[in-house]
């Protein structure tokens, strides 16, 4: 298998800690190895149990990717991407379609920071595809838009996009092994996708220039989430060796 060039870390996998009970978060975190992993708070949890949640996981020593998806008026969105800093966590992300001054002001307040997180735009979302982009008055291939929005990403300063791994590799070849690419709509083979549509392996994500993987009920609603956890470990270890 080819190797697209990129910025690969040792340890690819972000467990979304999508739960709606904070002991059920913490007794899988506290089962997992942060050396391993890295976890993300997203909208259920961090809604319900709030920065307490974010900071008793970085207690556990795990870098927390916090996943709130901020798009709102620039001064809104730098003053979180602020709150996010101060928190400590190690990346956050708002919406690309936010526009240009929103994300100039979130770059620019982060810059402003100690310690800022990786600042990661959103693109298209996982569960998307052409139709349901028409549906909201979006023509096109979802590729064409994440690029075009990836394109604006970069040149405001963002260190990344998410996006699913069949746009990996364009973004990739168009802008670079430093710009970071963070993919949901990853599923094991045979896996149940859900609510995903744009979907790869783990393996095939890595294949295509994907950083970051970001995993959740095919590890969380595992029956052994550490045995699920190590075999996609596993499958990206082969990959990339090969
Ligand atoms: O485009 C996107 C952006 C974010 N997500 C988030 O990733 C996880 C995926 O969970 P799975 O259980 O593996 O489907 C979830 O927290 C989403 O909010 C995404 O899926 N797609």
């Amino acid at each position: 298998m080819t190797q697209i060039q990129s910025i690969q870390p040792i340890k690819p996998i972000i467990v979304a800690l999508d739960f709606a009970s904070d002991a059920s978060a913490f007794t899988l975190a506290e089962q997992l190895d942060p050396a391993r992993c890295r976890l993300k708070v997203g909208k259920e949890l961090f809604t319900r149990f709030g920065p307490a949640c974010v900071e008793q996981l970085q207690r556990l020593g795990f870098e927390v990717f916090l996943d709130l998806k901020f798009h709102d008026i620039p001064n809104t969105v730098a003053a979180a991407c602020a709150a996010a800093a101060d928190l400590g966590v190690w990346m956050v992300n708002v919406h690309v379609s936010g526009g240009r001054a929103m994300l100039e002001a979130a770059r620019d307040r982060l810059n402003q920071c100690t310690h800022p997180p990786l600042l990661i735009g959103v693109t298209v979302l996982t569960s998307l595809d052409r139709a349901d982009l028409a549906a909201i008055g979006c023509a096109g291939e979802p590729h064409e838009r994440v690029f075009a929005l990836a394109q604006l990403a970069h040149t405001t300063g963002l260190d990344g996009i998410v996006c699913s791994p069949h746009e990996a590799a364009s973004v990739r070849a168009g802008l670079g092994p430093n710009f970071r690419l963070v993919t949901p709509g990853v599923r094991p083979a045979g896996a149940a996708l859900g609510d995903q549509k744009r979907v790869m392996t783990p393996a095939e994500a890595l294949a295509a220039g994907a950083d970051y993987l970001v995993i959740g009920r095919p590890i969380t609603q595992a029956t052994d989430p550490l045995s699920a956890l190590d075999a996609i470990n596993q499958s990206c270890l082969n990959c990339l060796e090969n």
